[in-house]
């Protein structure tokens, strides 16, 4: 009896805490979910089985690109979001992306906040996690391996692999009618490029043979194939960002262990190799950093220039992982969009025919003259830019234009929409390298491929000229067209790591007919 009394009052007991903390916690979230209303910023109401609104991406992953321009049409140019229960607040309007990029930089200086610290001890000194005065310090040391006249040392590398394409593809051309596998081609090349540039080493993945890729690839393909949209661990941290210091206590990464500790081991080996004299004249990123190595103890203490040996090891990395895909896929648009459009195509190779004429060979100062082919990549990348949404977290309060920003709000760039929206482009589904004539006419704001403001794409004029570079080899030796199952455009895209063809898209090369 004595026994019952105590067990049923524990029930009733259990029971009441239980129906407590229930209503407890959906008050809690109830409160979060308000932000946006005391604020007056329109949003699509969260629910719990949405957690917030992130199920939008799990239920139609199309709607990060897409899913934008349909919400400016209904809320307008800006609204908002709740990923988890943090708010998030989209923006179209250029005035405010404008203060928000450059004027009030201090205060927006952080891009990624979420998985910031759960990419693995290296990665999370990578320069694109990083903020505050480390990032000045990793930016400031890295900047000058960008300049011009870096990249004029740089143009050897490129050029070197851009010819290993073509004889490639030269093979490819005297077979199958030159049909090609644009993603193997090109992906292998853009490897090779940043591979050379930021590890200093050849990696050799274009020389290869049919079905069996080298491990360099195998690692590189698993790292992007993999998405975190919608898993478990990417709900878990926006739902609960307090779940990523454990996650880091536990040195857990995003990327698979395998990728961290095969490029980090290539890294180990290349400083133990240059550190034990072994000399290069070749100039490349991993020479720059080298040089640059500062201790723990000098970083820990304000140094403001200089990277330590983990910060070399992740930013190397960084670079490769970033420089990849993100050229790789704007190549292979590129290309697609130049063996649709065959009066582009036309019009370069005759601009490359006589920028040939007049400098004899593919030097910098000639690379730099591709105007008609600049306008090609620069439409390409509003087309089908690789990365369709940029960030910035908001560090302070602050009103701009007479939107509220509260501290630890992020603010969401949508890159996709502002590219294909109808009041700022006319036709902006048609590729038009005319529109890009004039760049001073573009407000770089609304046309952002590469980000704004200081914290931009470092390795922006790096896969500039190495696309030019690339492109001034192709075009010189082949016609590109298209195959019998090419996709008519407008393209179908699909965004894992970064935009890319919803199906593998194949074109052919022959020898140039045209004079
Ligand atoms: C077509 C090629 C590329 C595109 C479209 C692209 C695009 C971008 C974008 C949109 C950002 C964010 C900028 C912002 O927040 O304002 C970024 C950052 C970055 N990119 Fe690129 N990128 C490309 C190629 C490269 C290459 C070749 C490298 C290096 C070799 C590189 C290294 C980086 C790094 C390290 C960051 C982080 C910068 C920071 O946080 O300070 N990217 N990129």
């Amino acid at each position: 009896m004595w026994v019952m009394e105590i067990f049923s009052y524990t029930i009733v007991d259990v029971v009441v805490l239980l129906v407590t903390i229930v209503v407890l916690i959906r008050l809690y979230i109830h409160r979060q979910w308000q932000v946006l209303n005391k604020l007056n910023i329109p949003h699509t109401p969260p629910t719990i089985s949405g957690f917030g609104n992130l199920g939008e991406l799990k239920k139609d992953p199309d709607s990060i690109f897409i899913g934008d321009l349909k919400k400016k049409k209904i809320f307008g140019k800006v609204y908002g979001s709740y990923n988890g229960l943090r708010a998030a607040v989209t923006v179209h309007d250029p005035e405010i992306l404008k203060q928000i990029f450059i004027k009030e930089f201090p205060i927006f200086s952080e891009r990624i906040r979420s998985f910031a610290k759960i990419n693995g001890k290296e990665l999370n000194d990578g320069l694109n996690v990083v903020k505050g005065k480390k990032w000045k310090r990793i930016r400031n040391t890295l900047s000058p391996s960008f300049s011009a006249s870096k990249l004029k040392d740089m143009l050897g590398i490129m050029e070197h692999c851009s010819n290993t394409l073509v004889k490639n593809l030269k093979r490819f051309a005297q077979k199958d009618e030159g049909r090609f596998d644009t993603k193997e081609m090109l992906g292998r090349f853009s490897l090779d490029v940043v591979c050379a540039a930021a590890f200093g080493t050849d990696a050799h993945t274009q020389e290869y043979e049919d079905g069996n890729p080298p491990k360099i690839v195998q690692v590189a393909q698993k790292t992007f194939n993999s998405t975190l949209i919608g898993s478990p661990i990417f709900i878990l941290v926006f739902m609960f960002p307090w779940v990523e210091h454990i996650l880091k206590f536990f040195n857990y990464s995003i990327f698979p262990t395998e990728v961290v500790k095969y490029f980090s081991s290539l890294v180990d080996v290349l400083l133990k190799r240059r550190k034990a004299g072994e000399t290069t004249s070749r100039i490349d990123i991993m020479q720059m950093m080298l040089k640059s190595q500062i201790s723990e103890s000098e970083a820990v203490h304000g140094a403001h220039t200089g990277l330590t040996q983990n910060e070399i090891v992740g930013n190397s990395m960084i670079l490769m992982l970033a420089g990849y895909e993100t050229t790789a896929n704007t190549l292979i648009f590129l290309c697609y969009n130049l063996a649709t459009h065959k009066d582009a195509q036309r019009k370069s190779q005759k601009e490359i025919d006589d920028i040939l004429r007049e400098h004899g060979s593919m030097t910098y100062e000639a690379v730099n003259k591709l105007k008609f082919l600049t306008q090609c990549i620069n439409e390409t990348l509003r087309l089908y830019g690789p990365i369709p949404r940029n960030a910035r977290y908001c560090n302070k309060d602050i009103k701009i234009n007479g939107v509220q920003f509260l501290k630890d709000m992020e603010v969401i760039v949508p890159v996709y929409s502002l590219n294909h929206d109808e009041e700022f482009w006319d036709e902006p589904y048609q590729f038009r390298p005319e529109r890009m004539e004039d760049m001073t006419k573009i407000d770089p704001i609304m046309f952002q491929p590469f980000g704004a403001g200081p914290r931009n794409c470092i390795g922006l004029r790096f896969a500039i000229t190495e696309m030019k570079v690339v492109m001034f080899q192709l075009l010189k030796e082949f016609d590109i067209d298209v195959c019998h199952d090419t996709p008519s455009p407008p393209l179908e895209l699909k965004c894992t790591s970064n935009m890319r063809p919803k199906e593998k898209i194949f074109l052919k090369v022959s020898p140039r007919k045209s004079a």
